[in-house]
């Protein structure tokens, strides 16, 4: 069995780690005022955080147990239901299909992503197809972790859209429930004494809106902004670590910041384990316009103020889907011609300050 998320092993005395801002999801369900300044301070600096009671624990734990059986099925089997090379990211995903860094290299870690539209809409198949684990838990395991992580990231989603003062409702449009989306759960296992230095996931932004996070051991890392440091981010019991993707960058004309992070091998003694993480990735309606809601002139009055190049990259005026599918087309390892392969799947990281 995977490790559980609450007992969790030693942080190395040694290892320093990220004192990310900690966001008391109670609160800002009640509309603590104090509680979402501290959020909106979260989402423009570093642009993730830790989130504390948000009562969903359990859920990202047991989609671990769902990966385990399916993960357990011999190789030809789970390759029925492959992502592909195409530029979709529901399905499995073998280990070495995604590539780490500009030289092709191939990632050592498995993974099954989910979509929120088949979660939500089972026994309908509305997307793909996942296979006989999969489908034996959509009820019980994988729909009440995506309603958990709707709920959440709806009420965030309005939270940054006040914020940044766009017409109520104005962000939700952009992600709504019924609308098909990108929108996804990810389940990694990253074996265990992986090479020191070896890179589990590589530098990158996230695609998205908001990322939802739970893992059971260190190795994900941040590039702060202004750094050239890579610094840890700790795995907490009762936290999970949220972030800002690129399309929540767009949309707030780079008032909120989808950071750069990457996965390396857990730290010290905790390389010994199976590391596992549990992601919700929100992103928008395929049919969404990237582009900075210009409406408010919060976000105009910020996108003026950037430079022509970073202005470009927050405003690709493609849909979301389309963001997507370039960006997950050039990860795939059989794709990889070359450095221009790499160039053609980054993010928002393009003209960061
Ligand atoms: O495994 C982790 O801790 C982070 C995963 C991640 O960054 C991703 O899947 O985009
Ligand atoms: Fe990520």
């Amino acid at each position: 069995m995977p490790v559980p998320v609450r007992e969790l092993p030693e942080w190395p005395s040694n290892v320093e780690a990220h004192p990310l801002l900690v966001i008391d999801y109670r609160l800002l369900k009640e509309g603590n005022q104090a509680e979402i300044d501290r959020l909106w301070e979260a989402g423009t600096n570093l642009g993730f955080w830790y989130l504390t009671n948000y009562d969903a624990e359990q859920e990202f734990v047991s989609m671990w147990g769902m990966a385990e059986e399916l993960f357990k099925l011999p190789l030809e089997e789970k390759m029925k239901h492959e992502q592909g090379d195409e530029g979709s990211s529901f399905g499995y995903k073998a280990i070495g299909n995604y590539i780490v860094d500009a030289a092709g290299s191939p990632d050592p870690v498995e993974g099954v992503d989910i979509a929120k539209d088949d979660a939500l809409s089972y026994p309908v198949v509305s997307r793909r197809e996942y296979g006989t684990p999969v489908n034996d838990r959509m009820k019980s395991v994988v729909a009440p972790f995506v309603e958990k992580c709707v709920s959440i990231t709806d009420t965030m989603i309005d939270i940054f859209n006040d914020k940044l003062a766009l017409p109520k409702g104005a962000l939700a449009k952009l992600h709504q429930r019924n609308d098909f989306s990108a929108s996804e759960t990810r389940t990694i296992r990253a074996p265990a004494n992986l090479t020191p230095g070896k890179l589990a996931i590589g530098g990158h932004t996230d695609f998205g809106t908001l990322s939802l996070l739970v893992n059971n051991l260190g190795g994900l890392q941040v590039l702060p902004p202004g750094t050239t440091e890579w610094c840890y981010v700790r795995p907490l019991p009762g936290h999970m670590i949220c972030n800002i993707g690129d399309t929540l960058t767009m949309f707030s004309g780079g008032l909120l910041n989808s950071n750069i992070h990457r996965v390396v091998p857990p730290p010290g003694s905790q390389a010994k384990y199976e590391r596992w993480s549990q992601v919700y990735f929100c992103r928008p309606s395929d049919t969404a316009p990237l582009l900075p809601l210009l409406e408010s002139t919060i976000v105009s009055e910020a996108f003026n103020k950037l430079t022509p190049e970073r202005q470009k990259a927050l405003s690709p005026g493609v849909n979301s889907i389309d963001w997507h599918t370039r960006r997950q087309k050039n990860y795939r390892t059989k794709n990889h011609k070359g450095q221009e392969t790499w160039a053609a799947n980054r993010g928002t990281e393009n003209g960061r300050a």
